[in-house]
């Protein structure tokens, strides 16, 4: 009966993540300012994948707009583990990229881990992935000068709930989103699960969704523990657990795929990562905030973790000049 005419305007706000990515760049553009040079950034690709190529260029783009240098080297399959450890040595090296799938097996796996640990940007180096599972924040323990890398698009998710004030900051940090319930539907190994780990470390309950099935992570009753514990809902489906979140997060790999608007709690905030429309238009009608797509965040927070890999690298550096001026340190911490 009724034309789309008849239809009240939306309540539903769009949140472009250009907004968020120009928040993010202020700071990244403060942390410049304290360099000497520009951080070079190069990017390895050896694939044919579309989607890596476009990322590839959207970040060329970024940096070359902010005051950071990108070199793109295009290499084969052949001679990737080569050309990373030739990175790893450069001095004029700062941040390496690696564009995965390469092979698709755990061969990538392996090329992450021989990417130089003070070079990874991406936080795929296990010492970053196991403080990330763990709730470790910090490299250098009660010092708390060096932050830990966590992986990118995971944090892009966190930064996009930040802007939009899901994340309470009356509460303690690490706490900040006690209270809510979040799904995710993905959890790959290099964003679906981490994303899923980390908002439950910051005290969300999160449902995990993928065609496996639905896990839940959470840091027990009353945030008693100190990092999250999963456990496999065996018979449900994303149908039972979409109901009771505030906010869903979708990063499905499909163009077929288009998410169940009718299972949202009205005025949920809706946010996609993956690179194809995973929410049909109708989401308008039923979300209070929608983020359509996350990509030019992700970038940012590739260049907030070049930056925090500097910052590390330096607190490296002067350790030992501390060292000497206030003698025993060193005794007292062996
Ligand atoms: N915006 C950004 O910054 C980034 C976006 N992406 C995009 O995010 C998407 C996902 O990337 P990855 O996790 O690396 O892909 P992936 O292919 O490694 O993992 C996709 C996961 O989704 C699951 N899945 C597939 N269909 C599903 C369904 N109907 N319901 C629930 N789970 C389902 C799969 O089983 C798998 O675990 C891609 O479109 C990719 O281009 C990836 C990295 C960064
Ligand atoms: N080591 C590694 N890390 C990655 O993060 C990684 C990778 N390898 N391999 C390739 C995939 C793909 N990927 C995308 C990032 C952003 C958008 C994206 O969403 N971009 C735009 C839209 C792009 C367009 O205009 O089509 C946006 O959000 O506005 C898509 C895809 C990261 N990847």
């Amino acid at each position: 009966m009724s034309a789309p005419t008849d239809k009240p305007p939306s309540s539903c706000k769009v949140m472009l993540s250009k907004n968020v990515a120009n928040h993010l760049l202020t700071e990244v553009h403060e942390g410049l300012k304290t360099l000497e040079k520009p951080p070079h950034l190069v990017g390895l690709l050896a694939n044919n994948d579309p989607a890596a190529l476009t990322y590839a260029q959207m970040t060329q783009k970024t940096c070359e707009e902010n005051g950071f240098k990108y070199s793109m080297r295009q290499v084969s399959r052949d001679d990737i583990e080569q050309a990373i450890l030739n990175a790893n040595t450069d001095n004029n090296v700062d941040g390496i990229i690696v564009y995965y799938p390469i092979f698709g097996t755990r061969q990538d796996q392996y090329l992450q881990q021989i990417v130089d640990v003070t070079k990874d940007v991406e936080g795929l180096s296990h010492r970053y992935i196991f403080n990330m599972y763990q709730n470790i924040r910090f490299l250098d323990g009660e010092a708390k000068r060096q932050k830990s890398i966590l992986p990118c698009t995971p944090l892009a998710n966190i930064k996009i709930l930040e802007y939009l004030n899901i994340y309470n900051t009356i509460l303690p940090y690490g706490n900040r989103l006690f209270g809510h319930t979040i799904c995710v539907v993905n959890r790959s190994e290099v964003v679906g699960r981490p994303l899923a780990a980390l908002l439950a470390n910051d005290g969300a309950c999160v449902y995990s969704v993928d065609i496996t099935g639905v896990q839940k992570f959470t840091r027990g009753e009353g945030l008693q523990k100190k990092t999250h514990e999963i456990v496999d809902l065996e018979g449900k489906t994303l149908k039972d657990v979409v109901p009771l979140c505030d906010v869903v997060i979708t990063g499905v790999p499909s163009d077929k795929y288009k998410f169940d608007t009718s299972l949202l709690r009205e005025g949920a905030v809706c946010v996609n990562f993956s690179s194809e429309k995973n929410f049909p238009y109708e989401v308008r009608d039923k979300a209070s905030l929608f983020v359509p797509s996350i990509g030019k965040v992700t970038i940012v927070v590739l260049l907030r973790n070049l930056l925090r890999l500097i910052q590390n690298k330096r607190m490296d550096d002067v350790k030992p000049a501390e060292a000497t001026e206030r003698p025993g340190t060193l005794e007292a911490s062996s």
